[in-house]
This record gives C-alpha cells, structure tokens and sequence, in this order.
C-alpha cells in the first residue's frame, strides 16, 4: 500500500511540482530550437528549480518559435538561433538540436560565453567531441560550463546501481533499450546520416555510456556490431537497430541492444545486467576436497527514468561442488531487491526529492556546476564525453559504415 501512495505521490508531484519563486541570479536558459524534447528536458524541470528561468527560443520559422513559447510561457523570442546566443540577458543555452548540429551551435554557445546544456550524444563522432571538449575556451579561468545532458547519470538509483558492482571483476554485461517504433517516423532526424543519426548514435549511447559506467573503463575493441536498416529507399546509412559486442581491459564482454524500431507489443523495459566472474567463498566447513563458489549478477530495470519506478535485483548463485572434477554438489540462489528515489536511501548527505526526475536531478547538478557548489559530485566529464563518441565510432566501424559526418564548422 505504501509503494502505491509513494508511487502516486512521485508522478503527482512529477506532473504539478512545487514552483518556488525565482531567486536572484537564476540561470536564464536560452532554447535553441522548439524541439520536442526540451519540455521534457529543461522547461518541466526549471519549474521547480528556484534558480533556473527559462527565458528565450528561437525556431527557424518565428512562428513556430512564437506558438511554442506561447505554449510553455517562454517570455522572448528571438529571430534566430545566433540571437538566443547573443541575447545579453541570456546564461545558458540548451541545445536539443539533431546530433549533426550540436557541435557548431555548443562551439559558437561557447564562444558567446554562455554556459551548455548539450543533448546525447555529444558530437557527431570522437574528432568532434575532442575538438569541442578540449577547446581552449575551456580551459580558460571561469570558462563556461559544458555539460552533455546524460541524464540517468544524476540519479541516485543509478548510482547505487553502480555501487553494487566490482567493476574489475566483472565477466559480461549487457544494456538494452528499446523505443517504440510509433514514437519517430521514417523521416524523423534519427534516420538523417547527415544530421549524425542512428539507433547507435541515439539510444545506444546511453548503452554505451552504461557499459563504460559498469566496467568502469574504456573498450578495447568492438568485436561485433550488427545494425539494421529502414527498407530502402530510406537512408542505408543510419542503422534502426544495433546490436554490438564490445571487450573491456580485463577481457569482460559488454553488449547492447539499441532499437529505434520495437515493435509496441513486444516492447520491454529498459534494463542492464551486469554478471561477475565466479568468485570462491572461504567456506571454513568445508573438507579439503571441497570449494564454494559464487557468481553475483545485477540486474537495473528501468534506471533510465527511475522516478516512475525501478528495481535493482543482486542475485548470487552459489555452489559447492568437488574441486577435482567441478560435481555440483549442493547450489542454491539468493535475491536481494534494492532501490533508491532519493540520496537518503543510499546516501544520506546529499539533497533532492523522490518525485525529481532524471532531467531535473541532471539540472540540479548544472546550476551547481554553474554557481560553484560542491553538489552531489555527480558529473559528465568532458573526457567521458569523449570516451562515448570513441566508443560510438569503434561499433560503425565495425559494422562496416561510416562514422558520422564531422560539422563544416572548423574551430
Ligand atoms: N535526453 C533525452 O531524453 C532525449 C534527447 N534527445 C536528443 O535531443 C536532440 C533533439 O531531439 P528531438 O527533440 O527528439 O528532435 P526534434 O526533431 O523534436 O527537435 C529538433 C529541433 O532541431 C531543429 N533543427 C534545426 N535544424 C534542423 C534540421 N536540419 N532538421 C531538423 N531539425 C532541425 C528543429 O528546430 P526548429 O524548431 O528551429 O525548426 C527542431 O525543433 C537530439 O540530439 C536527440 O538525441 C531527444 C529525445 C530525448
Ligand atoms: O531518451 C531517449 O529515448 C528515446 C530516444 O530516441 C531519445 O533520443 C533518447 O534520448
């Protein structure tokens, strides 16, 4: 009874949040674009954030531009994108631009000053993200803040997820994550080779970010990626699925399952696995001739959007069996459940609310980037971001395409 009202209460609170007065010195956030996620994104979760104003758009079509602030009360509208950027009155830029244009538009963001907000995946491939990410803009005193918006990152339910890893020891891990087909059309930006898509580019790179994450290391080398493709006429350059396999430094295996094309029916939560190598337990009761093992896996379902609900299973198999031969002589399994919608039930220092979704847990952390507080020491590194277009461009290279195209746009 409880998880129902506590579950009621989260999406209550999701949908209508508090909105605390602005304080002085919010972050005023310029859009770029009235795309379709940033409602999600930003404008939602800054309602709740006393120090976040999101102040300006522009479209490439005013009007739309207009329609959309009308809608989400978005006080100025500029005429262009150059202008949200050199807008004065305007701290932030949040770009939810297609993948191809993130690099240009963070690059002139930058150099305007103004902090960034950018959408996964950072860049169109690893030549950008270094270009971008070591640019000397950042490296200057005060340089702005970069942040890429991975947002499951920030939550306290990923986070104890990882806690419960060992991450050298781990044999194989696994992420999947499958979008409904109904939700992008064949000519959505997804499927534009030029805009940098893909389902790799797209809801893969939150896989490849959680098998980084969980080996807590970078891939060797991609060992095997199969994408699939819309029927033709549509673009054969950008995969609608891809499954890939990837070997980590202590010879572990990580493979996804990104797919932009699952069918509703057979659609299926979001999860990752990760499965530790068999390791022995002192078992002093045991004769000489005897051993005990244990394999640990972990399973997070639905830590992409925990808020809504999510569960963490540490299942160990153990066995005792003959050393000689390997005879299971007796095995048995337990399983533990975890979960975490606030710091409190993992670690309890660090602030934020059980209704915050993964977006506005990320926001939280990027006014504190911004302000110079400690906040929950959570954070994208700008390396991390290039480790994930690395990684990105190691699976089309294996499937045999080309990695995304670079942007015009020189330095
Ligand atoms: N964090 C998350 O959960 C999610 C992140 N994303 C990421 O956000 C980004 C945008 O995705 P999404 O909001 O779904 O996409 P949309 O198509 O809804 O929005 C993209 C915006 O880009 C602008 N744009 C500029 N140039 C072009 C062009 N040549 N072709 C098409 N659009 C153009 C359009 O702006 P205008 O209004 O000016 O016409 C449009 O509003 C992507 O990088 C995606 O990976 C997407 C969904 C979820
Ligand atoms: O969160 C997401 O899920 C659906 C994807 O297509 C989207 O781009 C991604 O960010």
């Amino acid at each position: 009874m409880a998880s129902i009202i506590g579950f009621a209460a989260r999406i209550w609170n999701l949908n209508y949040p508090p909105q605390p007065a602005k304080k002085d010195g919010a972050v005023r956030i310029g859009l770029l674009g009235a795309s379709g996620i940033a409602p999600v994104a930003v404008i939602q979760p800054a309602k709740s954030h006393a120090e976040v104003i999101v102040t300006a758009v522009a479209a490439r079509d005013v009007k739309k531009a207009e329609a959309y602030a009308k809608k989400h009360s978005i006080p100025i509208v500029h005429k262009s994108y150059q202008d949200v950027i050199d807008d004065p009155a305007i701290d932030a830029i949040y770009i939810g631009l297609p993948n191809g244009l993130h690099y240009e538009w963070a690059l002139k963001s930058l150099k305007a000053g103004k902090h960034v907000l950018l959408e996964k995946p950072s860049t169109s491939n690893a030549a950008e993200a270094a270009s971008l990410f070591h640019h000397e803009l950042l490296k200057q005193p005060n340089a702005p803040v970069l942040l890429e918006a991975f947002h499951p990152l920030f939550t306290p339910a990923w986070q104890l997820y990882l806690s419960l890893l060992d991450p050298p020891n781990l044999a194989s891990a696994h992420a999947t994550l499958l979008v409904p087909s109904i939700l992008f059309g064949n000519d959505d930006i997804r499927y534009v080779y030029d805009l940098a898509g893909g389902a790799l580019m797209d809801c893969g790179t939150y896989c490849c970010l959680f098998l980084r994450q969980m080996f807590g290391s970078e891939p060797v080398e991609c060992i095997e990626a199969t994408p699939t493709f819309l029927p033709e006429p549509w673009d054969q350059k950008c995969d609608q699925v891809m499954e890939a396999k990837w070997r980590f430094p202590n010879g572990g295996i990580g493979s996804i399952d990104a797919n932009l094309s699952n069918p509703v029916l057979k659609s299926k939560l979001p999860w990752c696995q990760a499965i530790h190598k068999e390791k022995v337990v002192q078992d002093e009761e045991l004769s000489e001739e005897k051993e005990h093992v244990v394999v640990k896996r972990v399973v997070g379902t639905l830590l992409m959007q925990p808020v809504v609900w999510h569960r963490i299973s540490i299942t160990e198999q153990h066995t005792i069996r003959n050393i000689a031969d390997k005879k299971a002589l007796k095995s048995w399994t337990t399983t533990e459940y975890m979960k975490a919608y606030k710091w409190e039930e993992f670690n309890g220092k660090k602030k934020g609310e059980d209704w915050w979704n993964t977006y506005r847990w990320m926001l939280e952390e990027f006014v504190n980037k911004i302000k110079g507080r400690e906040g929950s020491g959570v954070w994208m590194s700008h390396q991390n971001s290039i480790h994930q277009m690395e990684m990105i461009d190691s699976g089309y290279a294996k499937a045999g395409m080309a990695i995304r195209p670079s942007s015009h746009v020189l330095q």
